[in-house]
Order: structure tokens, then sequence, then C-alpha cells
């Protein structure tokens, strides 16, 4: 089985009034939503080279940066520094899913606190990005902000495929206290997998919010999504798409009806990429990991409710799965706040 594909094209310009093209993208979004949770998103406009500079731009730094770059702008613990808990570098097994290290390396941003104060102490989540260097940051900031205009576009299509009004959702994502990880993947080694068995590129788990546009390089054999009978369905990268997925805010919303489906990133087993990277290494956990053969690069954007949006089960949606609201509904920053406390491995833990 591979996934659904949903073209956003007629919901990208706002104000558009109701068309035929418009049913059939919400219908094919409804049942995307509903079979699998996942699909390939065409239509959205956004420029391959575009996509081309966000990659290079990541893959670049991770691999060139020495490791005291690096912690200059490492995540810290919120109160310590500029630290927040979240936001910032986090080196190869801090990031924690299910109690196991991921083998990955990243850096968090997030979108502006709305009560973020001028200076630190920060309470967590209310600190500012820690960027690399302008140029990453002009670049990132650039790229955000058109995948929010197609997180928009995207809930309109949404809004229409449950019947409700196109705008019904913007009072709820206006700003979107979006997330964004720019993720270096490198390999998985026999004695990285013997210093940390079971762990993975990234273990299973589903999304927090709306959705998430996964942008990656052409690496195959990475993303796996989590199918109704419990197998595995490879979600590889398609030239001008994105993967898209829905968070567990949209099945909150939809009280079910869309899928928060579980995923994860396994680390492809060839080594196919990047031979210009060839001779750069790093060490993790006294290991020298080799870069050169298939250093994968991944940026997820979560397009978010925003901070103080209140989620609860849409009444038209409680009405198609039986009547009853499955979920008591949750303050959107709360919930992510939750998330991430557990996300990394602390002094205390
Ligand atoms: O790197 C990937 O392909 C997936 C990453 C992911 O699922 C996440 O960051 O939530
Ligand atoms: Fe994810």
């Amino acid at each position: 089985m591979s996934l659904p594909f949903v073209d956003v094209s007629p919901f990208l310009k706002k104000g558009t009034p109701p068309s035929p093209a418009k049913d059939t993208s919400a219908k094919s979004l409804f049942d995307a939503c509903h079979d699998v949770g996942f699909f390939y998103l065409k239509g959205h406009g956004i420029p391959k080279e575009t996509c081309d500079l966000v990659l290079d731009t990541v893959r670049n730094w991770m691999l060139t940066a020495t490791d005291e770059e690096k912690a200059t702008i490492a995540r810290k613990d919120a109160g310590v520094g500029d630290g927040d808990g979240a936001r910032g570098y986090q080196k190869i097994g801090e990031n924690v899913t299910l109690g196991k290290s991921d083998f990955h390396e990243a850096i968090d941003l997030y979108a502006t606190h709305p009560l973020a104060p001028p200076s630190p102490p920060y309470q967590p989540l209310h600190g500012p990005n820690l960027w690399p260097n302008h140029l990453f940051s002009d670049i990132f900031t650039s790229y955000i902000d058109q995948i929010l205009l197609l997180g928009a576009a995207l809930m309109r299509c949404m809004a229409v495929a449950l019947s409700l009004p196109e705008d019904h959702f913007e009072p709820f994502i206006n700003p979107s206290f979006w997330v964004c990880r720019a993720i270096g993947y490198p390999p998985l080694t026999p004695e990285a997998i013997k210093a940390n068995p079971g762990g993975v590129g990234c273990g299973a788990h589903s999304d927090y919010g709306c959705w998430t546009f996964l942008l990656t390089d052409e690496t195959r054999g990475a993303l796996k999504v989590e199918g109704k009978d419990g197998e595995w369905i490879d979600a590889n990268p398609v030239e001008g798409c994105y993967v898209v997925n829905v968070g567990d805010m949209l099945m909150q919303w939809t009280n079910g009806l869309f899928k928060s489906t579980v995923h994860q990133g396994n680390h492809p087993p060839t080594l196919d990429l990047l031979q210009r990277y060839d001779g750069l290494m790093l060490t993790y956990m006294g290991i020298v990991v080799h870069l050169g053969s298939n250093y994968r690069v991944s940026v997820p954007v979560f397009f978010e409710p925003s901070w103080e949006a209140k989620i609860s089960p849409l009444e038209g949606c409680i009405v198609k799965t039986g009547g009853k609201a499955l979920y008591g509904g949750a303050t959107y920053g709360e919930y992510l706040l939750g998330k991430v406390a557990s996300n990394f491995y602390t002094e205390k833990q």
C-alpha cells in the first residue's frame, strides 16, 4: 500500500468562491485523513529551489559546524542561561522516544510565545529561538512563513471536508504556535545499535498539533507509517510533494474521524547519498560515525493551533462518530508543554 495524494491548489488563494475543484480536494483530504492520517500533498506552490535551499542549509551546518559551535546554541533546561527547555540544538541521543535515545541531531524552533519576556530566565517554551547564524534564520523564517500560508489553506480545505464554512478554523490558528525541526540522521551503525538496543533514528510517535509538513532529502526507506493492520507503510519522498500527516489536535477536534497516525524514522539501510561529504565524521558515545555516505536531512514544520486555542470535538463530528465526545477538550499550549517535557533526557531522569 502507498499513501494517497491530495491537491491543495484550489484552496491556496483565500476568499475564492466554492467550486467543484474545491469539493474534489476536500473529499480526497477527508478520505486520506480518515483512512490513513498521512498523504502526499501536491499543488502546494512552494518552489523546489526554496525546498532545496532549506535542506542544503541544514546539511551544510550539521556537517560543518564544530562541536563548540553547536554547543553555543545548545538546548538547555528552562531557566538555565538562555534555555527554555525546548529550543536549540540537540546532539545525537538527547531526544528520547518511549525511553530510547533517538539517533539524530536537530535544531528545534518554535513560534514566539505570546507571553515571552524580553530576557532570561525563561519558563518552558517562553524563550527566543537559538539560531546558528543570520542566513539560517532568514532562510528558515521565510520558509516557515510560506508553510503557515499553506497550513491555513489546508485548514480551509478541512473545513469544506467537514461541511463547515471555509473560515471556520481561522480564530483557532491565528497566530499558529508552529514548531519546526531541522533534523540530521547519521548512518545507524552496528556499533550504535549495540550501544542503544531498540533505538532508531526517530522512535514511534504521533505528532501533536494539526498538520505536519515534512520536507526530506531523497533518501528512501526511512519514514514508516503504521497502517490499519499494524503493517508499516513506506512514506518515501515524492518529488514536488510534501508528506503531510494529521496531528493529535485534529484527531481530538474531529472526535477521531481523522487519524493521528503513529510513524517512525528508521535509519535508511542503503549507503546511497552524498558522496561529497565523504570523510566527515563525528563521535557518538565513543563511537566514530562516518557521515559521508547516507546522512539524511529532514525538516518537518508542524502547523499548530494558537497557544491559547481550546480544542474540543466538533458537534458534527460527534454526530458522525456515534454521538459521544471521546475527548474532554485541550488547550493547545498546555498539551504541547506536557509533550515537550517528556521529550528529553534531563538531569532529573
Ligand atoms: O524525519 C522524519 O522523516 C520524521 C520526523 C518526525 O516524525 C518528527 O519529527 O515528528
Ligand atoms: Fe513525527
